[in-house]
């Protein structure tokens, strides 16, 4: 499904972000991406996102060369993905539902077609109950996958989440993490940046390695 051929990013400043970065990642995967504080984590993501193009190789998302890839394809290429944030940026002032749904506006769908997949979405986090509660009457962990049920609803093949138990404890972070396998397991690729080691060695996934830019392990986490 994804495909880092040599892939290089140098910011405008001159900082590297990725050094020849060659991955393959499957359909279906779950995959953690790890290493310390500027180790090039969030900048795989945005080159996932088209939030930055590589300076050099190649990277392919199902298909599509995101190196040559036009402006206007953008908002497609998004559409295929959901991102779970650390800060999950939930609008206060709205309902968990409204809050779900606004992807949905977006896309221009049907007040059925939204009802029916904020409340699948909502069912995958097992928040059905809270939908017309404020995001301020749920728990940090509730707040978390209510994040997750927007990053979801809009049925992405691929869910990328940056640091997305990182302000949780132990328990809930395990929680959060159990939510990310139930949907990958309903067959969404699932990419998580996360420096949350003994976590991840946990959850025997596979695990990438970052070091000032360059992949130094690929394996299941020991
Ligand atoms: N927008 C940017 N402009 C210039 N340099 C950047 C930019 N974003 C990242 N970098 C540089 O690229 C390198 C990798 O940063 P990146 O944010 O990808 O690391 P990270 O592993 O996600 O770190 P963190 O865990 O702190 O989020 C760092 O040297 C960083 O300074």
């Amino acid at each position: 499904m994804i495909r880092f051929d040599r892939v290089a990013k140098r910011y405008a400043n001159g900082h590297v972000g990725l050094h020849e970065l060659s991955v393959h990642v499957r359909r279906g995967e779950f995959l953690f991406v790890t290493g310390h504080s500027g180790a090039g984590k969030s900048t795989m993501m945005r080159l996932l996102l088209a939030m930055e193009r590589p300076t050099a190789g190649k990277l392919l998302l199902a298909g599509q060369d995101l190196g040559k890839i036009r402006n206007s394809q953008i908002p497609f290429l998004r559409r295929q993905i959901g991102v779970v944030f650390q800060n999950h940026q939930l609008l206060f002032d709205r309902s968990v539902f409204e809050n779900v749904a606004l992807p949905l506006h977006i896309l221009g769908l049907s007040r059925e077609e939204i009802n029916a997949r904020v409340s699948l979405a909502l069912e995958r986090v097992s928040l059905r109950d809270k939908a017309m509660q404020p995001p301020s009457d749920l728990s940090t962990g509730q707040q978390q996958r209510v994040g997750i049920a927007r990053a979801i609803v809009h049925q992405p093949a691929l869910l990328l989440a940056d640091e997305p138990t990182g302000n949780l404890d132990p328990k809930l972070a395990a929680e959060i993490m159990a939510v990310f396998e139930d949907i990958n397991r309903l067959g969404t690729t699932v990419i998580i940046a996360s420096h949350d080691l003994a976590l991840i060695a946990r959850m025997r996934h596979r695990m990438l390695t970052l070091q000032r830019g360059r992949l130094i392990a690929d394996g299941e986490a020991v």
